[in-house]
């Protein structure tokens, strides 16, 4: 078990298993999700809740949506800055992105396909909301894992009860003659996790342990388990987010998808159980979607980790 690597990142199978909590296959598979976390902040999880049906109905519906002219397109706003439609940056000329809040709620996925498509998409919209709870299904599987091994089940508990849940629809362009291949800049993630799903085209790569760019192939029951920015400072840097980037190569446009969970309206603070003479608290009690907006002032998008910049002690 967790001996199965990509590109020597682990791989964890969540298929065909009683995963009933306390079972054998429950306590096995939690080793290795926190030995991953804590080593790589990410591993590759495989798993099959899903039908490959699902998995090419999502993509198509992505597809779709892309296609719709740009003055639809920017109608998907947010308060939280990246959390709406993102593209043209002058960063990222090739990416991309738009942002459905509340994506494990068909209120949330409503909202979303009745502001692009007036006159409705149930398509899109059944497809959206089954995609976004099954992943979150796998998250909080992870978690509850990570909590149970860290004796912080209650805190998780509660946190659970405030996350909110951004689907994230990504395109990257091919780029042009003289364009550069970057479809997004080396970063960790500013959320609680992140869960990603590739569709056929390569480009995702993470950094490993030794600092070398691994490149992630995209399988339909492979998803990207990462730890974000806010879980270090939950976890009281036990677990650190991964670094990646996309590159772009070829002449085939790439699509992929995330979600991505935030804690709203509750200050995370690190459970006390953490705590001891030997671990002395890292970070001060923070509002993760203050934290979102301190990101991406000028002081946040220098800052070298901005969650340390931000509530670091
Ligand atoms: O497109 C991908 O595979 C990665 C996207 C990503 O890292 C992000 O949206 O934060
Ligand atoms: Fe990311």
């Amino acid at each position: 078990m967790g001996s199965l690597t990509q590109n020597n990142l682990p791989v964890i199978d969540f298929t065909n298993k009683n995963l009933d909590p306390n079972s054998n296959s429950w306590l096995s598979t939690r080793e290795d999700v926190v030995r991953a976390l804590e080593d790589y902040g990410c591993f590759i999880a495989i798993y099959d809740k899903f039908s490959s049906d699902l998995h090419q109905a999502i993509f198509h519906a992505s597809e779709e949506l892309f296609d719709l002219p740009q003055e639809i397109k920017v109608l998907n706003t947010s308060d939280t800055p990246s959390h709406g439609y993102v593209g043209q940056e002058p960063i990222i000329p090739l990416y991309e992105g738009f942002g459905v809040e509340n994506a494990t709620t068909l209120q949330g996925v409503q909202k979303f396909t009745n502001l692009l498509w007036p006159n409705g998409n149930d398509t899109f919209c059944e497809t959206a909301l089954s995609f976004s709870k099954a992943v979150a299904e796998l998250d909080q599987m992870v978690m509850k894992m990570v909590s149970e091994k860290y004796g912080i089940e209650k805190n998780y508990e509660t946190l659970l009860g405030s996350m909110s849940y951004l689907l994230k629809l990504i395109k990257y362009r091919v780029p042009r003659e003289n364009e550069k291949n970057l479809g997004i800049v080396p970063h960790t993630d500013k959320s609680f996790t992140s869960i990603l799903h590739q569709h056929q085209v390569k480009g995702l790569e993470i950094k490993n342990k030794d600092g070398e760019w691994m490149l992630i192939d995209p399988s339909p029951s492979s998803f990207i388990v990462m730890a974000g920015d806010a879980c270090m400072a939950w976890t009281n840097g036990k677990i650190e987010p991964a670094h990646h980037r996309v590159i772009m190569s070829g002449n085939e446009e790439r699509y992929s998808l995330g979600l991505f969970t935030f804690i709203r309206d509750l200050i995370v603070q690190v459970p006390e159980e953490l705590v001891d003479g030997e671990h002395p608290r890292q970070f001060k009690p923070f509002d993760h979607y203050k934290f979102i907006h301190f990101f991406y002032t000028e002081e946040g998008k220098r800052s070298k980790c901005a969650i340390k910049a931000y509530c670091g002690v």
